[in-house]
């Protein structure tokens, strides 16, 4: 915003002083996701990241930790204290946690600036399958968390925007995006998504396909921390012999004695666990690609596919996609910050989206805009 005291000097002079307190910048994108929500500032870039974990108390329903300190009580907490993730497959699953950690998230955020409106304009991603409802549930939560207007764009759209991809040229782009919820495969050109497929298999699964492995090859109860761990450290999305020589110990409770144990298990095996829900991943890549319009699959074949969100980092994961689908495959830099640098970057550029292109907006008053 530019201020006009009457000469070029004053007009200067004034930016520089809304520069320094941040300027007059009532912009918020937030990537609310099911493993972790980010939020990016207009100017600044990501100023919060924590995991999406709410901690209550059960019979007051008091929240006791949002955020980090939340998770780190996950599978630890005594008898009257719960640590939740409200968001379930990239969509909210408890309305109420929602809204109020989406206000926690807003003003942590607002306290990175000198000056911050109160009541920012916020723009949030959903998935690209969601329902009317679904997207309606986050608008009236971001509102219900301080917004003044709330807008929502779809996930994909928001990676492909964030990992710099050409959205509004003539030209067929496709993104895959691998949270912890959902995974978003999307073709786009010209400002558009030609065609998309949203599966509710991702990072969360992994986690579960590793539990549900242990406990049938070892008699072993693990958390899910745990297994997020295993899948960070040696998960990986090939089976090859070669990573039988990495090895972790891994502690749980042995389903037959009952007590504490240690093993120890490969990458192999951890890949092997994995298999599935890797190959679910790429099924779906192949079926977009099946459903693209030649063109754009020939414009998509000599620049390759996207890769974004946490599940982007698996290792192997560029590789195995690329054999598979027999085409160059690039994780994008700061694979788990694009959807958010779009989501914010896509509020800046609002003029740019017409009508249709997955972008829905509402006021404080709950009115569609
Ligand atoms: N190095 C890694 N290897 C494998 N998985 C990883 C790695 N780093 C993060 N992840 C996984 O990525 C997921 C989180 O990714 P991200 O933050 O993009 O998801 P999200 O935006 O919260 O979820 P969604 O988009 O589904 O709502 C988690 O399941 C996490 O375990």
């Amino acid at each position: 915003m530019r201020l006009w005291f009457g000469s070029k000097g004053k007009e200067a002079e004034s930016e520089t002083i809304f520069q320094k307190f941040g300027g007059f910048i009532r912009d918020m994108g937030i990537d609310l996701g099911t493993a972790n929500t980010l939020v990016y500032l207009k100017g600044q870039g990501i100023v919060v990241r924590e995991p999406s974990v709410v901690a209550l108390e059960t019979g007051s329903q008091e929240i006791k930790a949002v955020g980090e300190e939340a998770k780190r009580m996950i599978g630890r907490t005594p008898g009257n204290i719960v640590a939740i993730r409200p968001m379930k497959d990239g969509v909210i699953a408890d309305y109420n946690t929602t809204a109020t950690m989406l206000e926690y998230f807003i003003k942590k955020a607002q306290t990175q600036r000198v000056y911050f409106p109160r009541r920012p304009n916020v723009m949030v991603c959903v998935p690209s399958g969601v329902t009317a409802v679904e997207k309606r549930a986050v608008e009236e939560a971001t509102r219900a968390a301080g917004a003044k207007e709330a807008h929502t764009i779809e996930e994909p759209f928001a990676a492909a925007i964030g990992a710099g991809l050409p959205v509004w040229e003539p030209m067929g782009s496709m993104v895959v995006d691998i949270g912890g919820g959902t995974t978003e495969v999307a073709v786009i050109s010209l400002g558009g998504i030609v065609t998309a497929k949203s599966l509710r298999i991702a990072g969360d699964e992994m986690d579960e396909a590793i539990i549900q492995y242990i406990k049938r090859q070892y008699n072993l109860m693990i958390g899910e921390r745990s297994a997020e761990n295993l899948k960070l450290e040696i998960g990986s999305a090939k089976v090859s012999d070669d990573e039988e020589e990495i090895t972790r110990q891994l502690r749980g409770r042995d389903l037959i004695s009952g007590l504490p144990k240690t093993i120890q298990v490969t990458a192999r095996e951890i890949a092997e666990a994995l298999n599935d829900t890797v190959q679910s991943i790429i099924d779906s890549v192949k079926i977009t690609l099946e459903q693209t319009p030649p063109e754009l699959a020939a414009d998509i074949m000599d620049r390759g596919i996207v890769v974004t969100g946490g599940g982007a980092l698996l290792r192997h994961l560029d590789q195995r996609l690329s054999e598979e689908v027999d085409m160059p495959v690039i994780i994008a830099d700061n694979a788990l910050d694009c959807v958010a640098i779009g989501t914010g970057q896509s509020l800046e550029n609002i003029h740019l989206f017409t009508s249709g292109v997955g972008i829905s907006s509402s006021n404080r008053f709950g009115r569609r805009m």
